[in-house]
């Protein structure tokens, strides 16, 4: 038995809205929370005891999407619009990524997501077994798919043969750590054939999908004129939102495309940085709570972000939507809390409870210290991770159990070494 009683520490648990214990508990054994409540709770003995004081506890947060090997492009293509920035910058130099660059790449993104507090990550990339190779040695929770591009000469057919590799070789791995999901790209990119097809290899395989999804004005004319119907039409009739399917971004809706998206239980992964540094636009967050859309927030890769701080989306989510509704009470901070933990676990599909601090929850939890003088004093703790803290006021963090960064330390990687590679691997990247 491994048991261990947090105390002393403010506590969060995003169960529930507006709740939080002062000085609160958490335990877990064995990878699960077993308990969590105010005071010390009932100590056992033979408990190990971590004091909290000072800290503020809370589940880890879910980055809902993103591309974590595209670490290594971070600023490498800036202030573009969308299609000129994949078509003219990044695809050209993916073409030439190797599956050693990306295992780099992708641990680079580990090393700064583990230090943001993030313990689950979305990601639709190539040369998958590298990333899940990356994410079993990081510890994290991954939910990993091929990201598979239909318009080529062979239609997609190679990546979503590889895409039934992976998933043969990693769905459910690391006692249940990583997920395979498949990711056809977008519908600009995958013709109605191919979205057919993922979807039926989704329901044979037993996974779920992730997808671009009405990202920008330009994909919703030009699907409008080579197909007379918006992406989200073009997604439904290909059957896909029969599957578990989270759509990321959803910026331009029609009320008809929220209607059929509730209606199938689609799942959204809203990235307002990526949104916002595209010029994409600004999804309809309120209009998709209100109607009982399930969304979580994402990064996107660090070439559209340029960080991967998920307390950044939590507040981005938190202010964009106040401002341009001009409504000071579009997404209160209880609200971006909970997108980032809870709902985003539930974007991913992930089982019941994830993404909060509860008996029977996966263990995926951060301290945050709540000492610097940019957190005093302190009223709501709520209102002071969404509105004021830093992400790099994360000192620790748990996935499954076990500590990923103690003390701002690294328990499963190995720093120095990755950003050495990673050094290595760009020096070959024309500026
Ligand atoms: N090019 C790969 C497969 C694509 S993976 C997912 C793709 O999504 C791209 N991507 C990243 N962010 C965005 C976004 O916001 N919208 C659309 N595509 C994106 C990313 O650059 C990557 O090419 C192959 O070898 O087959
Ligand atoms: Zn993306």
């Amino acid at each position: 038995m491994v048991r261990t009683r947090i105390i002393g520490g403010v506590v969060i648990p995003v169960t529930e809205s507006g709740l939080w214990y002062e000085n609160g508990h958490v335990v877990v054994e064995d990878g699960r929370i077993v308990a969590v409540g105010p005071g010390e709770g009932s100590p056992v003995p033979g408990e190990a005891v971590v004091n909290a004081a000072g800290k503020y506890v809370l589940p880890g947060f879910v980055n809902a999407h993103g591309h974590a090997a595209m670490a290594l492009l971070r600023g490498y293509a800036d202030d573009l619009p969308l299609m000129d920035w994949l078509q003219k910058k990044v695809w050209p130099i993916e073409d030439r990524l190797t599956g050693e660059d990306i295992y780099w790449g992708t641990m680079l993104a580990l090393l700064e997501m583990i230090e943001g507090g993030i313990t689950t990550f979305a990601d639709m990339y190539f040369h998958m077994d590298r990333v899940a190779e990356a994410v079993a040695q990081a510890g994290v929770r991954g939910v990993l798919s091929r990201g598979i591009i239909g318009t080529g000469p062979d239609e997609g057919r190679g990546a979503i043969r590889e895409s039934r590799e992976f998933a043969s070789r990693w769905h459910g791995a690391e006692g249940g750590r990583i997920t395979v999901t498949l990711g056809p790209h977008a519908p600009y990119t995958c013709p109605p054939a191919v979205l057919r097809q993922v979807a039926e290899v989704s329901a044979e395989l037993g996974v779920g999908i992730q997808i671009h999804l009405s990202e920008t004005r330009s994909e919703v004319e030009q699907i409008a004129a080579s197909h007379g119907k918006s992406p989200v039409d073009v997604c439904a009739e290909a059957g896909l939102f029969e599957r578990p399917t989270v759509v990321a971004h959803a910026v331009h809706l029609t009320e008809a495309d929220i209607d059929l998206m509730a209606r199938f239980d689609v799942r959204v992964a809203h990235n307002p940085g990526s949104n916002l540094k595209l010029g994409s636009g600004v999804a309809p967050l309120p209009k998709l709570l209100q109607r009982g859309v399930v969304v979580g927030l994402g990064t996107d890769g660090a070439a559209s972000n340029n960080n991967l701080d998920l307390l950044e989306e939590i507040r981005l989510a938190a202010l964009i939507h106040k401002g341009v509704g001009e409504d000071p009470i579009a997404v209160d901070a209880d609200t971006a809390l909970a997108l980032g933990t809870r709902e985003g676990a539930r974007a991913l599909f992930l089982e019941e409870g994830a993404g909060t601090l509860a008996p029977g929850a996966p263990a995926d939890l951060i301290f945050m210290d709540g000492s610097g003088p940019h957190l005093l004093p302190l009223y709501n703790p709520i209102s002071q991770v969404v509105y004021a803290a830093k992400s790099g006021d994360v000192t620790d963090v748990m996935c499954d159990g076990r500590w990923l960064l103690r003390d701002r330390q690294h328990q499963t990687l190995d720093r120095d070494k990755i950003l050495f590679h990673v050094s290595r691997i760009v020096e070959g990247f024309t500026r």
